[in-house]
């Protein structure tokens, strides 16, 4: 049997500060000291010193949570909270949906929510986790409603991802802005107090102008200015989910949203990866380097995405008031490289080649042929879709460095990547290898 051990401090200066009935309503910073204190004790209780002085309690940090935030206390005891992913089936949904069952012990009942259901799904439903796999769509308010009756906590990561011109700029606003609208109504309807909103980097930029973001956190200074569908829903649908933070859901209590913004999301699974190493493999293993080496481009590893989600997810009940309204850019050790240099990490090592140090066409004739692809587009329209890979927003986008450098998701909520650059690195590698096809 474990020997429980008492860890001695000198008592919370907050707790002290603010005295009990202060604290008692609720107090993160209080928490969030009390959670180092275990962890650097390796204990696993802390002792109140801020009690009267011979009268010291231990308390776990359990009950340190139950003592302060009763509300979610409830859940906590009855370790069954039941998780709704909508976008469930998607690039990301999946990684969240594998992560959720391997890293959240409190799941009773996780709900995925997508307009397709994958066949994979079927090999979820036989852990001890339910699994309810609900095909529906965002934009239909009773199929969010139905499925988010019940739920405690609500990952939003549902969203048409176009930036080719595959959909129309109305099916996208409708899909990433009222789509979100729904989920945010139903959980106020339905009572649920905790919803995470996949946002994207593309909410800050680059902006139209092309300007850089080097190095930029969650406070850097940047002219947010967009035209292109995407990152205007994006940006729209993000400000809906802050905005929503502290409405009173369906009993009295306040909902709690964050919104992550990842930069480019790599690993298993990512589409365009895919296509460019199809695209790599008709040209007898070779790329052309269409982008300068110079220019640095943001990418996060799915799995610490993913990672991110589940752990903000937990947390935001502990910590409501600090993270409540907030947003954090989703970032991990990737190094930064140019958008093509970086997907030769992977591509390499499967046979392919990027062909020339510096881009084989110069700047001025890619923008003229990404503007020809756009007029083809709008004049083929009509007959067949013409959505190539090269048009004015990806060249300006792929063209622009933008790099995060921040601390603030392990700060508020103690986040630290879950797979290291070398292990993402190698994990990608071998999906490559493993794709149809493949040169290996
Ligand atoms: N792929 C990337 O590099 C990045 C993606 N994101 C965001 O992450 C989220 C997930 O993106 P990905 O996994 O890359 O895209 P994805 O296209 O692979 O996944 C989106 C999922 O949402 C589902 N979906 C689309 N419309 C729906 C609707 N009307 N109702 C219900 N489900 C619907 C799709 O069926 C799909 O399974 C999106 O919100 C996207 O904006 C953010 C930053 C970067
Ligand atoms: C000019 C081409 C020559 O090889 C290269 C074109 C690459 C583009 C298709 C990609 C470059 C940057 C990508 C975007 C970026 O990673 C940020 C994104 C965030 C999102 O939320 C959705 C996806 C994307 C817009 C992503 C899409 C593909 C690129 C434009």
């Amino acid at each position: 049997m474990p020997v429980q051990r008492r860890v001695a401090t000198r008592g919370c200066p907050v707790a002290r500060e603010w005295g009990l009935e202060r604290w008692r309503l609720g107090c993160s910073l209080f928490l969030e000291w009390a959670r180092r204190e275990e962890e650097q004790a390796e204990g696993d209780g802390v002792l109140l010193a801020c009690w009267p002085r011979g009268r010291e309690k231990t308390a776990s940090l359990g009950t340190l949570r139950r003592w302060l935030q009763p509300g979610m206390a409830d859940s906590a005891q009855a370790q069954k909270l039941v998780y709704l992913v909508t976008g469930g089936c998607g690039f990301l949904g999946e990684h969240v949906v594998r992560m959720l069952l391997q890293q959240e012990p409190r799941l009773c009942e996780l709900r995925i929510f997508d307009l397709h259901l994958d066949p994979w799904l079927e090999e979820l439903k036989t852990g001890p986790v339910q699994v309810t796999a609900i095909q529906g769509d965002v934009t239909q308010a009773h199929e969010v409603a139905a499925a988010v009756a019940g739920a405690h906590v609500v990952i939003h990561t549902a969203g048409l991802v176009d930036v080719f011109g595959r959909a129309s700029p109305e099916t996208i606003h409708e899909v990433n802005v009222q789509g979100t609208q729904n989920v945010i109504e139903a959980c106020v309807q339905s009572g649920t107090r905790f919803l995470v909103y996949t946002s994207s980097m593309e909410v800050v930029g680059p902006n139209v102008k092309g300007q850089p973001f080097y190095r930029g956190n969650e406070n850097t200074p940047y002219e947010a200015a967009h035209r292109h569908p995407y990152p205007c829903s994006k940006a729209l649908a993000e400000r809906l989910v802050l905005e929503a933070n502290g409405r009173k859901v369906r009993g009295g209590l306040p909902l709690v949203t964050c919104a992550l913004r990842p930069t480019g999301i790599y690993g298993e699974g990512h589409q365009i990866m895919r296509d460019f190493y199809h695209q790599g493999l008709r040209l007898g293993g070779r790329l052309f380097r269409a982008i300068p080496a110079s220019v640095e481009h943001g990418r996060v590893y799915v799995g610490n995405v993913a990672w991110m989600h589940v752990l903000v997810a937990r947390e935001l009940e502990h910590r409501a008031a600090l993270m409540g309204g907030q947003v954090y850019f989703c970032y991990d050790n990737s190094p930064y490289k140019s958008y093509e240099d970086f997907n030769m990490e992977f591509l390499g090592p499967c046979g392919l080649r990027l062909v020339g140090a510096r881009p084989l066409l110069p700047y001025w004739l890619l923008v003229l042929l990404a503007a020809l692809n756009a007029l083809l587009q709008w004049l083929l329209r009509p007959l067949l879709l013409y959505a190539p890979l090269l048009n004015p927003y990806t060249l300006a986008v792929a063209n622009t460095t933008f790099t995060v450098s921040t601390d603030k998701a392990q700060r508020h909520f103690g986040y630290e990547p879950l797979f290291s650059w070398e292990e993402s690195r190698t994990r990608t590698i071998r999906w490559v290898q493993a794709m149809e096809g493949s040169a290996q």
